[in-house]
């Protein structure tokens, strides 16, 4: 087989298209590790990103995720104002039966030696008591429970951004940024969706439900005051605030039609099944989207507090900023009549070109 016959799936292939800093496979045959961990960009600081335990179907589909991860964690630190750089890593594995302290902390060593240029965090499928055992071979992680001095659960402070992003786009529309009486479908109630429903039932918006855990679902409703719905009708309601707080992917040519909502909003990595098609999408239907990364960045927020010395205040103070910084970027996208996705990542790509600008000056 020539080299050019499996060029389009070749790992070659798969980097060319990203301008990836680092990618460093990690394979150790003692303990079973097979991961990646992507470092796409460290203008504004070492890249920080979360590491996710995945049973991937194939090696490329792990490449693709820890890719895209990477250049979104760059986005989310640049418009977040943050002096962090965008990164990533995938364990190949399923979390439930393949997940031991032992590769933990291989996976560890391998972090140890980047130098610093990679920090990690939790992620789908990893939690504090793996960042503690990364914490065993390497001081580059956070994300560790409060007991051994990190910042602990970044869920509260995630939902806090959803929430300021939410309140920016009712403001963009209704020239007031009250919740009272307004309707939010939070799709996935797990860590980042309860807290979201809590703070949302605080303003007194009218809250509906839907998960596909259904003990949990009803749990949560209850607990809440919140209306349960089932999963597979829940974007033909009408409310004014889609929240997607589960999985990637929700907001696609086959669902945009389909919607009613007025506001997209929510804390899930990467909604929009193609950026380019969705956000275009989006615009033309006159529904508002507030970017995900800009409103989920209370995770990373978290993480960075407790690399530059915890404060609670302080932590919440820059999960607030999502407010205005979601502002910006809905000006941005009516004066130029460009998706809002575009926006936020025209304003973090001036960010990374002013900082790289600086640097080079000593
Ligand atoms: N945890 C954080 O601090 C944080 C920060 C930023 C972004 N995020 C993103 O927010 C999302 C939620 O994170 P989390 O930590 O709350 O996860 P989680 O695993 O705690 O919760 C996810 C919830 O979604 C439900 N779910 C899964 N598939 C679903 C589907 N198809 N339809 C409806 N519900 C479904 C699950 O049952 C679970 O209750 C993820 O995309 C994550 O990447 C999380």
């Amino acid at each position: 087989m020539s080299l050019k016959s499996f060029e389009a799936s070749s790992v070659f292939n798969q980097l060319s298209k990203c301008a990836h800093q680092n990618v460093v496979f990690c394979s150790d045959e003692d303990t079973g590790l097979q991961a990646i961990i992507a470092i796409h960009d460290t203008t504004l600081g070492p890249a920080l990103g979360g590491t996710r335990m995945w049973a991937y179907r194939t090696e490329s589909d792990a490449l693709q995720d820890v890719l895209r991860l990477s250049r979104t964690m760059t986005y989310k630190a640049a418009i977040s104002g943050l002096n962090l750089g965008g990164g990533s890593a995938v364990i190949i594995g399923d979390s439930r039966t393949d997940k031991n302290e032992v590769l933990m902390r291989r996976f560890g060593r391998f972090i140890k030696n980047l130098n610093g240029s990679f920090i990690t965090a939790e992620d789908l499928g990893t939690n504090p008591r793996d960042m503690e055992y990364i914490r065993m071979e390497t001081e580059h992680v956070t994300g560790v429970p409060e007991s051994m001095g990190g910042a602990g659960d970044p869920s509260p402070i995630a939902a806090k951004g959803v929430v300021m992003g939410i309140k920016a786009c009712i403001k963009e529309l209704y020239g007031n940024d009250s919740l009272a009486g307004r309707s939010v479908a939070v799709q996935g109630i797990g860590q980042v969706g309860e807290n979201l429903v809590y703070l949302l039932r605080e303003e007194n918006a009218k809250v509906y439900v839907s998960d596909i855990n259904e003990e949990r679902l009803i749990q949560v409703a209850r607990k809440y005051g919140a209306e349960a719905v089932s999963n597979n009708n829940i974007l033909d309601l009408e409310f004014d605030v889609y929240a997607p707080c589960a999985l990637g992917g929700t907001v696609n040519s086959e669902t945009i039609p389909r919607m009613k909502c007025a506001v997209i909003a929510g804390s899930a990595n990467n909604q929009l099944a193609d950026e380019e098609l969705h956000g275009q999408m989006l615009l033309d239907s006159g529904i508002l989207y507030a970017p995900d990364y800009l409103i989920n960045a209370g995770g990373m927020i978290n993480c960075y507090s407790e690399l530059t010395g915890y404060s609670r205040k302080r932590t919440m103070q820059l999960a607030e900023n999502i407010y205005s910084a979601t502002r910006k970027v809905l000006k941005k996208s009516k004066e130029e009549n460009i998706p809002a996705n575009k926006a936020a990542d025209i304003i973090a790509e001036k960010r990374i070109a002013d900082i790289r600008k600086i640097k080079a000056s000593y």
